[in-house]
């Protein structure tokens, strides 16, 4: 049930009054009580002394004094009435009196009877006989009976009285007790209705402080405590869900990445968070009270911007703004500002929230850059979506094509499709940008206006953050004038420049492709080697330019005399060699030998003047003679040879009796398997010399073989041979560690360190130890690797372009220099040669040779030399032997040279001598 507080006090008070009303009833009541005993005691006393006195008088009348008979008919009248009005209540004297208690009424009736008694003997007093003194006994008797019950009746009415005033006491105490009890309950009652308020005060006072976090316990009472003790749970509970404290609402503001300032009308700064403090390395006491614009590189415009923040302050809008704020040590921050004014504020505080943008600006900067960049850059941009539908195309794009972007927007770059590549070639291109990968390659496009032109292509996939791909991009550089000078170059490198013909190298590839050939289909070919006889007659005599056209002439009737699928190749000099593609039989091959041996005989009208030649031809036949391509030319030549020996202009095939040439062969292999262990092979060293001041920067090590019956061996001789036999490679590595050893002695000898070269065979290049090999002799030596470099033959490294690549980058990384020794007379390839890595070139002594003669060498030199520059790589070129040819190595900028100009290759002691000279060698004027 519930009690209310209210019912509870009530309760309360109406005991504590019902108990304070009883008591003072009690004590009226005891005191009226007291009143009307103490009158009845009085009056009982009184009758104890009436009786008294009646006795006194009738014991007088007994003695016969009779003076005070009517006084003692008033004294037992009185008593009388006395007696009555004690015995059954009533009034004397206006004083009232209650009837005596019931208990007393056998003592009031013998007074009664014994007033009676008395009365009766008083009556009778005249007669009575003063010296009666019987009657004085009945006298004495009755009055003193009459004395003795009215002590009685007094004593009895004094007791009666007393037990009721004990008793009256003791309700009184009793409520006394009661009472206290009551306020003691009362008291306890309040207190424990003040302990859940107290515990409430406490909370509240909490609350106030901010802290939401209290809940009380409720109290077990069923009254208002209870309910504002859970109406205050509610409302704690309904603030720390509403509610932010101070100290959360600066944690949250401290935690803010952004720097946050208050800033006071005047301008002046509140408060500011932790990020302001860490960003622009103040202590917050240092910034709070400055001027706000005094943190700004632009301080008026911030004063303009506050003013503006307050005047429209009732749009209620955020003002934003770009402006750099400076930190204590004067470094410049930009910053995104946005002001606001604080609500619920009457004095006019502003908030500014600065945002570190640098980064974004930097990269803003960094983009606008990267656009311009896109924009001028000179090379055509393209950007596609994903599925290739053009976005964006640059400036240059449109000068390159003359599409402009809002041409090709939307479109597919096909429509720049040339047709000059297969639809493989397209496909590759999309399979590897799907992949995710790098796309390059020369791709030949058609333009606007229909010319076609070469663009070396680099298309590369963009992708999101988590790599899926988004658009293309495709950096295209016009590569046209390189095409061309690549095309003009693989011209010269494949063809005779004089005559027209395929030259060496053209002509072994095609031998090489139809040896393939027969070897699957089963057929014959023959191999003709030519040498014209009187050629060098005719050039010393009648000059070079004869010469020429007299090569020339020779080459017209040489191709007139085979068919279309037949090769003819100058391989220099007045050396040519045919091959028949395919002969039934040998006699095939003479007829033809025969009609080229007629042709010649012809006499050659050249700037009219006529000569006469003769040709001397040696022929092998595939595969009687041979089955590989040195066999069969080694044969021809030897048949050749033949001819030669036996009075010229005729052919001959080769006939294994020849093959004395072979036995020889025999013994120079073993001498040669012996030479590397007998100490018979050693080094010679040319000097290579830098071509703008004369000093020697470097030298080529050329190996020697010194055999003790046949004298010095060519190397042009034994290292065919040694590349056959498989000797090359301890022959190379011997080269290398002597070459190395011999640099490391002259550098210890204190001369200025320098380079040395050293040859590697094609053989050697496919070793993939080779690099190991080389740190190992490196190591043993302690030479330098910046003081060795390889040279390898472009033939060689085209091999196996793959692992060609991976052994150069393994001797970069060692440190090795890398030259390409002969260059223009192989592939000559500049995409390769922008794939290898490569320090030198070297131009092969050919091109040096006629270069000063042979507009065409000339252009190949220059060329050569401008290509490698732009490449970043030094050229060399060897076998320079005239001044002339010096003079013009020197105007195209070429950077080293070597030949006999200046020295053959020499002993190392020699060389030694040189560098102890330091010696400078003597240049041009
Ligand atoms: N006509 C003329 N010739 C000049 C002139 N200056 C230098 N030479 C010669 O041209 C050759 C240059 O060497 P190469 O092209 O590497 O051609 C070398 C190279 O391919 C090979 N060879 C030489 N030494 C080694 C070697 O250690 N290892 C390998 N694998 N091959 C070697 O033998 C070839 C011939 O070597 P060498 O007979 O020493 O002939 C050398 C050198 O004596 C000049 O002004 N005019």
């Amino acid at each position: 049930m519930r009690l209310s507080l209210s019912k509870k006090i009530n309760i309360l008070l109406f005991l504590i009054t019902l108990t304070g009303v009883l008591e003072l009833s009690t004590i009226y009541y005891y005191q009226l009580l007291q009143k009307d005993d103490s009158r009845v005691i009085n009056l009982a006393g009184k009758q104890r002394m009436l009786s008294q006195m009646a006795a006194k008088y009738a014991l007088s009348a007994a003695y016969g004094d009779f003076s005070d008979k009517e006084n003692l008919a008033k004294t037992v009248t009185e008593y009388e009435l006395n007696l009555h009005t004690l015995y059954k209540g009533g009034t004397i004297s206006g004083a009232k009196y209650p009837p005596a208690p019931a208990r007393m009424d056998a003592v009031f009736k013998e007074n009664i009877s014994m007033l009676e008694t008395f009365k009766g003997s008083a009556m009778d007093i005249d007669m009575v006989d003063a010296q009666n003194s019987r009657l004085k006994s009945i006298y004495l008797e009755e009055s003193t009976a009459l004395l003795n019950i009215s002590n009685r009746i007094t004593n009895e009415l004094e007791s009666i009285s007393g037990y009721k005033n004990e008793h009256l006491r003791v309700i009184l105490l009793f409520m006394t007790a009661a009472g206290v009890l009551i306020f003691i309950f009362g008291g306890l009652k309040v207190y424990n209705l003040m302990r859940p308020l107290r515990t409430l005060a406490h909370a509240v006072s909490k609350v106030g402080a901010g802290d939401f976090s209290q809940e009380i316990a409720l109290p077990e009472s069923n009254d208002e405590i209870r309910d504002l003790a859970s109406a205050f749970n509610d409302m704690a509970h309904n603030l720390q869900n509403t509610a932010v404290s101070k100290d959360y609402l600066n944690g949250v503001i401290d935690a803010m990445g952004d720097m946050l300032f208050v800033i006071d009308i005047y301008g002046k700064i509140k408060t500011v968070n932790h990020t302001v403090c860490s960003i622009l390395m103040y202590n917050a006491d240092e910034l709070i009270g400055k001027r706000a614009a005094n943190l700004f590189s632009d301080g008026n415009v911030i004063e303009e911007k506050l003013k503006e923040v307050r005047i429209l302050d009732h749009l209620e809008k955020i003002s934003r703004i770009e402006l750099w704020l400076i930190t204590k040590s004067g470094g410049k921050i930009a910053v995104q500002c946005s002001f606001s004014m604080m609500k619920g504020t009457e004095n006019g505080d502003i908030v500014c929230v600065a945002a570190d943008i640098t980064v974004r600006k930097r990269f803003e900067d960094e983009l606008r850059k990267l656009s311009i960049a896109v924009e001028q850059s000179l090379s055509s941009i393209i950007i596609t979506d994903k599925y290739g539908s053009i976005e964006f195309v640059n400036q240059k794009f449109t000068e390159c094509t003359g599409y402009t972007l809002s041409e090709v927007k939307g479109k597919n770059p096909s429509i720049l499709k040339s047709g000059k590549h297969p639809p493989e070639f397209y496909k590759r291109l999309w399979d590897t940008i799907t992949a995710g990968e790098e796309f390059r390659a020369d791709v030949c496009n058609r333009k606007k206006d229909g010319t076609l032109y070469w663009e070396f292509l680099s298309i590369a996939p963009i992708k999101d953050t988590v790599g899926n791909i988004t658009h293309f991009i495709a950096v295209k550089i016009d590569d046209t004038e390189r095409k061309h000078a690549e095309e003009r170059l693989k011209q010269l490198a494949h063809f005779d420049m004089l005559t027209g013909l395929p030259n060496r190298s053209l002509y072994e590839d095609r031998l090489r492709q139809t040896l393939l050939q027969a070897k699957r289909t089963d057929f014959n070919f023959a191999v003709m080697f030519l040498d014209l006889d009187k050629f060098k007659f005719v050039n010393d005599t009648l000059g070079h330019h004869m010469g020429d056209l007299l090569l020339k002439e020779v080459a017209a009737r040489l191709r007139e005399s085979v068919r279309e699928s037949d090769t003819v190749a100058r391989m220099g000099g007045d050396e040519f060699q045919i091959l028949l593609a395919k002969i039934t039989k040998p006699t095939d091959a003479a007829n033809i030998a025969g009609k080229i041996v007629k042709a010649m005989n012809e006499p050659f009208i050249l700037d009219g003047q006529q000569c006469n030649i003769g040709v001397s031809i040696g022929i092998s036949i595939y595969p009687d003679n041979g089955d590989n391509m040195e066999q069969l030319t080694k044969n021809a030549d030897m048949a050749m040879y033949q001819v030669k020996e036996h009075g010229k202009n005729s052919f001959k095939f080769y006939d294994a009796s020849m093959d004395v040439a072979i036995l020889e062969k025999i013994n120079l292999e073993k001498a040669l398997t012996s030479a590397l262990k007998n100490n018979e092979l050693l080094l010679h060293y040319q000097p290579q010399i830098d071509i703008k001041n004369g000093k020697l920067v470097g030298c080529e090590a050329l190996i020697r073989w010194q055999h003790p019956e046949m004298g010095m061996i060519s190397p042009v001789r034994f290292i065919p041979l040694a590349e056959e036999i498989n000797l090359i490679c301890p022959i190379g590595e011997w080269v290398v560690r002597e070459a190395c050893a011999q640099n490391k002695l002259w550098q210890q000898s204190g001369f200025p360190p320098q380079r040395v070269s050293v040859n590697l065979s094609a053989h050697q290049f496919k070793d993939a130890t080779l690099a190991k090999k080389i740190t190992t002799i490196l190591e043993e030596t302690g030479l330098d690797p910046k003081y060795l470099d390889i040279e390898l033959t472009e033939s060689g490294l085209m091999q196996n372009v793959e692992l060609s690549i991976q052994i150069m980058n393994e001797l970069r990384k060692l440190g090795v220099n890398i030259s390409i020794d002969d260059f223009g007379t192989g592939y000559s390839s500049l995409i390769y040669l922008k794939r290898f890595p490569i320090d030198i070139l070297k131009i092969d002594q050919n091109f040096i040779r006629n270069c000063t003669t042979d507009p065409s060498d000339a252009v190949i030199t220059s060329t050569i030399i401008s290509m490698a520059h732009s490449l970043n790589i030094k050229v060399i070129a060897e076998g320079v032997e005239t001044i002339a040819q010096l003079e013009l190595l020197r105007i195209f900028d070429c950077d080293e040279v070597q030949g006999y100009i200046f020295n053959k290759p020499i002993p190392p002691e020699e060389f030694s001598k040189l560098l102890e000279e330091e010696h400078i060698f003597k240049l041009l004027d």
